[in-house]
């Protein structure tokens, strides 16, 4: 008869001996907390992902099976002092004041921070639990490799920053945005519009905090900085060597690091626009590479005009998943008369994956992506239905030519045509 804790610890153990086994061999140290222990799990070979994927899973399924369902749904909605207690972490700078290398007193550190030692003490213990500091003796706080990361990467620092005190607050609103507005389509009838108090739209809200505007920048940037967002997939994931001397028109295309990688090494004859806001672009004119300038111009353009230059390709990369249907239908509109029959639109951006079809951490990621752009856009991760319908009722003549997902590739790249016949 079936046995799930023993299928489920058979899988671990496998999968555990072929992940410790690659460690040995490749001389990669065991995984740790210590405060020095690798940030991230190092490169390896797809059995070894695919290996540590099936060991995360496997041993989350056995975790829940053995909490039982009445232990698992009480502790389970008890999740939100996780968020806070790394809030008031990260809110009184209390990662910044333990040393590196030697532990420090709760005394002495509440002292350092001018917050209450009781208060501290009992905030720290709850976090413990979760590998964010440690107690290596009583009355001690030193670093984990966990809370040494609040330290030392600034962009990670900042993206805590970003979710504790931006998205988390706004996720306890979104009972009563949806109360009050349903499946709104404005970005300004938002529960982070709710949570803040403003009828404006996160990006235009925050341009007058400017330290949250800096932190929300550097949220991207971390993010972004992971393999899955790397530029390199939509470099290999489509037939850049093809395009011959076209003019490629990145909307929203930032400081052209996209395009200047497929510049560089696909495209030696195309040409490449770069359009953004102002300051965006003035930061990558001055950046460009040297021997890439007679292919490069930077534009100011708002994507919310329409767009003036007519060419062949147009690239919306990482733009559309950011806003509602009704907005990203007037961004396409507002590029669709510039095109002529035979140019194309590239989107590169999630396709959220059908239901089980993804291993569940990796589900998670996405649905979680997915309520983080409700919650602060009225936004959405679409699956490819939606892609379709979206460019259709932005320009029926707009057809879907092809689309993939490089391997480890969070984006997929889209193709759409413009086909007049
Ligand atoms: C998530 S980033 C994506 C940047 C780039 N395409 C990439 O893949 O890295 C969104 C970009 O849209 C730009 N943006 C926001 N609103 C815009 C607007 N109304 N018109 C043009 N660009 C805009 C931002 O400045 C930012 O560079």
């Amino acid at each position: 008869m079936a046995n799930p804790i023993i299928d489920l610890a058979a899988q671990i153990s496998n999968a555990a001996k072929a992940i410790a086994d690659f460690m040995v061999s490749n001389s990669h140290p065991q995984p740790s907390f210590d405060v020095d222990a690798p940030q991230s799990f190092p490169s390896a070979p797809k059995d070894i992902l695919d290996a540590r994927q099936q060991l995360l899973d496997a041993s989350q399924t056995i975790r829940e099976l053995l909490l039982g369902p009445a232990e698992y749904l009480r502790w389970f909605s008890c999740g939100h002092h996780d968020m806070s207690s790394l809030r008031w972490i990260y809110h009184f700078k209390i990662a910044e004041a333990v040393p590196l290398d030697r532990p420090i007193s709760y005394a002495q550190l509440a002292k350092e921070r001018s917050v209450d030692e009781d208060l501290l003490k009992r905030i720290l213990r709850h976090a413990m639990t979760n590998r964010i500091f440690y107690e290596p003796e009583s009355g001690l706080v030193a670093h984990t490799c966990v809370s040494a990361l609040l330290v030392r990467s600034k962009s990670l620092n900042d993206w805590v920053g970003y979710t504790l005190e931006e998205t988390y607050p706004s996720s306890a609103k979104l009972v009563e945005v949806h109360e009050k507005h349903g499946n709104s389509q404005k970005p300004s009838e938002s529960a982070y519009s709710i949570a803040f108090n403003t009828d404006e739209p996160l990006f235009v809200h925050l341009t007058k905090f400017p330290d949250r505007e800096r932190r929300f920048a550097n949220t991207m940037i971390e993010m972004t900085s992971t393999e899955g967002y790397s530029v390199h997939h939509l470099v290999d994931g489509y037939k850049w060597e093809d395009i011959g001397n076209a003019t490629v028109v990145d909307v929203g295309g930032s400081t052209g690091h996209a395009c200047i990688a497929i510049a560089e090494t696909k495209a030696p004859e195309a040409t490449f626009i770069i359009q953004d806001l102002s300051t965006v672009i003035e930061q990558g004119a001055k950046a460009l590479p040297r021997g890439l300038e007679s292919r490069f111009t930077f534009q100011e353009h708002d994507f919310f005009t329409q767009q003036p230059v007519s060419a062949s390709i147009y690239l919306l990369r990482f733009i559309l998943h950011d806003h509602p249907d009704s907005v990203s239908k007037q961004i396409i509109q507002n590029i669709v008369p510039a095109m002529k029959n035979g140019s194309r639109l590239i989107i590169n951006d999630t396709v959220i994956a059908e239901p089980n079809t993804l291993p569940r951490s990796e589900e998670r990621k996405s649905r979680t992506m997915d309520l983080e752009m409700m919650t602060m856009f009225n936004a959405r991760e679409r699956p490819l239905a939606d892609w379709v319908k979206l460019c259709s009722d932005a320009d029926n003549r707009l057809k879907l030519q092809s689309v993939s997902r490089p391997e480890g590739s969070v984006l997929s790249v889209m193709e759409f045509i413009l086909d007049d016949q």
